[in-house]
């Protein structure tokens, strides 16, 4: 693709990112590219642009051999695979935001990839308005990458943020979220930790070269966080958040998993506030460094649409280096987990299965217990999840390994010291 060439655009969807990207296009001449139809699902729907973009027939996008790329936003998984399927097939370039999508069909997307040789951008499917991926791909080539760890999910930060530093209930300050563009179109895909996840396994593609599915990863989201457990957090100085994690182990492998987690006042992750999303990356010999933005909302989604966009007139594809160029990583569950868990009746909590717990509190109607569980256990039960059982990882959650603590209760145990 050459540098002037100019783009014409098919667009599908015409929502929240749909329309914004339809604007901040109209700001941005210097792109030339322009939105020759757009298609959506419903015609009777009053839209901010002139009827005849708009259409309901896909093949006026898809079969028009005008129409150079194909940017695809829509709220619906199912046709949105469909949809960059046959565009790609038909010669096309495509950018697309739906995540949900994108996680659950990487393996044919790559493969689609390389039969077809044209490129497939998404930056706006993880963290919206953040270059992270992008970052993952190229600045991070190497594998001196020890871990990340993100809020991903804007809608649920914003609700954390409205319900425990503005006291919001938890309804209000969904409908807010939604009123404001950031959830999506079923919230329970934000609220219970499933959109998170989905961008979670598009970041270990592009940080580790791991190609996984959505359902071989630890996951929940912020439905069973209790009240307690923020009067919890602000006694310790602490923040709730929505985490998504992955650590390189000494072991081999790489942990993962996206669950709610208690962070200290001096994680950057502690004053991402709202619909920002945060990105913190620790590697070989840069250390700490921190990515910081709206993961969430019409125009920041937008903006990376159009960061695509741009990229697609240099021609630029992913490479996948992590998984082409080096030794891909594999996902390794052999790791434990701190855990806070609050509970209101004890037998919903099978003790036995923690390793060691080194806390316990009774209160008057809620209770908690802090300890250390094998993260199998946690994948192979559902107990942690089910009758307003809330379980928040606590600050720096993984254990490699427990062993030195196993011995160390042997000797004491051996010395009668126990
Ligand atoms: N909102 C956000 O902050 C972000 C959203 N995303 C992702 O971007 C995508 C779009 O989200 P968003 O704009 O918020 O969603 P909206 O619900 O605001 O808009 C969805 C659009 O998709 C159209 N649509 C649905 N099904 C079809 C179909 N089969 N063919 C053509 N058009 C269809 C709808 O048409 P109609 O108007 O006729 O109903 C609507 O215009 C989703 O995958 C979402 O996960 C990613 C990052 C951030
Ligand atoms: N619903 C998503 C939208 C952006 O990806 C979120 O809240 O993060």
């Amino acid at each position: 693709m050459s540098k002037h060439r100019q783009l014409v655009i098919g667009m599908f969807g015409f929502g929240v990112v749909g329309e914004g990207l339809y604007k901040v296009l109209k700001q941005t001449p210097s792109l030339s590219a322009s939105i020759k139809k757009v298609c959506i699902k419903n015609p009777g729907k009053k839209r901010n642009a002139p009827d005849e973009l708009f259409t309901t027939d896909k093949n006026d996008l898809l079969e028009d051999k005008e129409i150079n790329v194909i940017v695809e936003v829509i709220d619906d998984s199912v046709a949105a695979f469909e949809i960059v399927k046959t565009a790609l097939k038909n010669k096309k370039e495509v950018v697309s935001s739906s995540k949900k999508m994108i996680a659950e069909h990487l393996q044919e997307l790559l493969d689609l990839q390389q039969k077809t040789g044209k490129s497939f951008l998404y930056e706006s499917s993880a963290c919206a308005s953040i270059p992270a991926i992008r970052n993952l791909e190229e600045y991070y080539d190497n594998d001196l990458l020890h871990s990340i760890r993100a809020i991903v999910n804007g809608s649920t930060n914003f609700i954390l943020t409205k319900m425990f530093d503005e006291n919001l209930g938890f309804k209000e300050a969904l409908l807010l979220a939604q009123q404001l563009g950031f959830a999506e179109s079923n919230p329970t895909l934000d609220v219970e930790g499933f959109d998170a996840l989905n961008k979670w396994a598009i970041f270990l593609c592009h940080a580790y070269g791991i190609i996984t599915t959505p359902d071989q990863i630890l996951f929940t989201g912020i439905q069973n966080i209790h009240k307690s457990d923020a009067a919890v957090a602000k006694a310790r100085g602490q923040q709730i958040r929505l985490v998504a994690q992955a650590k390189k182990l000494t072991g081999g492998g790489v942990g993962a998993f996206v669950l709610p987690q208690f962070v200290t006042a001096d994680n950057p992750l502690s004053f991402v506030k709202n619909e920002y999303n945060g990105v913190v990356i620790e590697s070989g010999f840069a250390d700490q460094q921190f990515f910081y933005g709206k993961g969430a909302g019409s125009f920041p989604t937008a903006s990376a649409v159009l960061s695509d966009l741009s990229a697609l007139r240099y021609g630029y594809k992913y490479e996948y280096k992590k998984l082409y160029h080096h030794e891909p990583n594999q996902l390794n569950d052999d790791i434990y987990l701190k855990v806070y868990v609050s509970f209101s009746d004890v037998k919903n909590v099978p003790t036995e299965d923690f390793e060691w717990i080194e806390q316990w509190h009774a209160q008057e109607d809620r209770k908690y217990l802090s300890g250390v569980i094998a993260l199998q256990k946690l994948k192979n039960s559902t107990w942690w999840k089910e009758n307003g059982t809330s379980l928040i990882l606590e600050p720096d959650p993984i254990l490699e390994s427990i062993e030195e603590r196993k011995l160390r209760k042997k000797s004491l145990e051996l010395a009668g010291l126990l």
